[in-house]
């Protein structure tokens, strides 16, 4: 069915201009004026913004871990997805050293086919770069376009990797054209912290972030850029909280090194004093890396600014507070680390963003939809308004108030970690492919529907990865 979305005014990462936009089977097929619009549904976008659907490069569905699995799985996390204007999620498929790599991914298809109700693709862990693993990888990066890979350098005898596995993983990944993500804490060190704050009585949950200091992640991001500057290979940070993480990647970018990195919207808007609230309350707030002090925030936004970080992602890891939390109410070590903010990442990159003047309405789209398209290899696919682009679009009210709460959100999860919070600007109506999935604030897609994305190898040569957007609105 063909569809006109008319009266809008059109922003990418680069640009805004008043045009309307044609959309005929599943892609944008002219943008301009005076389309011929014979036969097609007009979309009136009178008063709103016309964006690419966000692209959030960090999410886990029905994901097993801290001996539990989390609350959102790609049925219910992608509807909450649409719902804040996000059209195509990569989430992280686990590896396990019994398993091939080509069954974890079909264990990870077997979750979301048949659920996602937006478009999908998987990131692959790696836990032990072992002959068979380095064999069959090429293998799976190509047959299933799975063009990036995850190394965590924490969470010990869970998901840890050691620097051999790591660097070979930089090593595979520069010969086969993927992108190295890494979760970048010193998980050695954390579990001496955590041993020791156990032994010494403390089981309150703000010794989750006093035991996983900044230097831990400043640490663990200086030795991640250093080996993938090594294997001459491409590093992406993943959720990065502080200024001794930030300033490494800055110095290393400086130097000419292939490294970028990802914040997240709890890091930018939350800090370490929610882990203190009262009555183990705390517990909704524990996440890996912790939330830092205040003063990180203002680090974090002006590098997103500057473009020394690119993206945001949501790191989506739901766990019912009256529920998984709970595990950990007489010991903090056992709280299951995640939070939830799929839904609400890309309007409060907007409110807290565009609004207080932090970013630029282009940089707003770059960040939460285009660079991280670019990184992961689904651009111009994704991630823009343009010709031959898949109509994945976000007609979005500037001037919408609403308050974030658990009580309205669609996420499979009892509380909000922003709930109160005031938030100017909302999707209104979200198309995947040229389809609503959100009509006018209400879920009319269907269970299924969202299409897995085989994504093309990292920098082909295609595609300009470091583009600042210039345009100023
Ligand atoms: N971030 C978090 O605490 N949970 C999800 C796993 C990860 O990204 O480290
Ligand atoms: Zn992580
Ligand atoms: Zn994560």
């Amino acid at each position: 069915m063909k569809k006109i979305i008319t009266n809008g005014t059109i922003v990418t990462a680069t640009d805004k201009f008043e045009a309307d936009i044609l959309i005929e089977d599943e892609k944008i097929v002219q943008i301009g004026y005076d389309l011929n619009s014979d036969g097609a549904e007009v979309i009136d976008a009178t008063g709103m913004y016309v964006f690419p659907g966000g692209v959030d490069p960090h999410t886990h569905l029905d994901m097993p871990f801290n001996n539990t699995v989390t609350d959102d799985d790609f049925e219910t996390g992608t509807i909450a997805a649409a719902y804040g204007g996000t059209t195509s999620i990569v989430d992280f498929c686990l590896s396990t050293p019994d398993k091939t790599l080509k069954e974890a991914v079909q264990t990870w298809h077997e979750k979301a086919d048949d659920k996602a109700v937006i478009d999908y693709g998987f990131h692959l862990m790696i836990n032990d770069a072992n002959d068979a693993v380095l064999e069959e990888l090429p293998q799976i990066i190509d047959s299933e376009g799975i063009t990036s890979l995850k190394i965590f350098l924490a969470y010990k005898k869970e998901f840890q990797a050691d620097d051999k596995t790591l660097f070979k993983t930089f090593v595979t990944a520069k010969e086969s054209g993927a992108l190295v993500m890494v979760h970048c804490e010193n998980g050695d060190v954390i579990d001496y912290l955590v041993t020791k704050a156990l032994a010494e009585g403390h089981t309150e949950p703000i010794y989750h972030a006093l035991t996983r200091p900044p230097q831990a992640e400043g640490e663990a991001t200086g030795r991640a850029i250093e080996l993938a500057a090594m294997a001459d290979s491409q590093l992406y940070v993943v959720h990065v909280t502080c200024a001794e993480a930030a300033n490494k990647i800055a110095e290393a970018r400086a130097k000419g090194y292939k490294v970028w990195g990802e914040t997240c919207p709890q890091y930018l808007l939350l800090d370490q004093t929610d882990l203190e609230k009262p009555d183990f309350e705390g517990a909704k707030y524990v996440w890996s890396p912790p939330l830092r002090e205040k003063w990180n925030q203002d680090v974090l936004w002006n590098a997103l600014k500057a473009g020394q970080l690119q993206t945001l992602g949501s790191d989506q890891c739901s766990f019912n507070f009256n529920g998984k939390k709970q595990l950990g109410r007489n010991d903090f070590s056992k709280i299951p680390n995640g939070g939830p903010f799929i839904e609400d990442r890309f309007s409060v990159l907007y409110s807290e963003g565009v609004k207080k003047g932090r970013i630029t309405l282009n940089q707003f789209v770059d960040i939460v939809s285009t660079q991280a398209a670019k990184l992961f290899g689904l651009f111009p696919q994704k991630g823009t308004i343009a010709v031959g682009s898949d109509a994945d679009i976000v007609l979005f009210d500037p001037n919408k108030e609403r308050v974030i709460s658990a009580e309205t959100h669609h996420m499979n999860v009892d509380y909000s970690a922003l709930e109160g919070m005031k938030v100017v600007g909302e999707p209104i109506s979200v198309l995947v492919r040229g389809e609503y999935v959100i009509k006018d604030k209400q879920f009319v897609g269907k269970q299924g529907s969202g299409k897995y994305l085989k994504r093309k190898k990292f920098n082909q040569g295609e595609v300009e990865i470091d583009t600042v957007p210039t345009t100023l609105s």
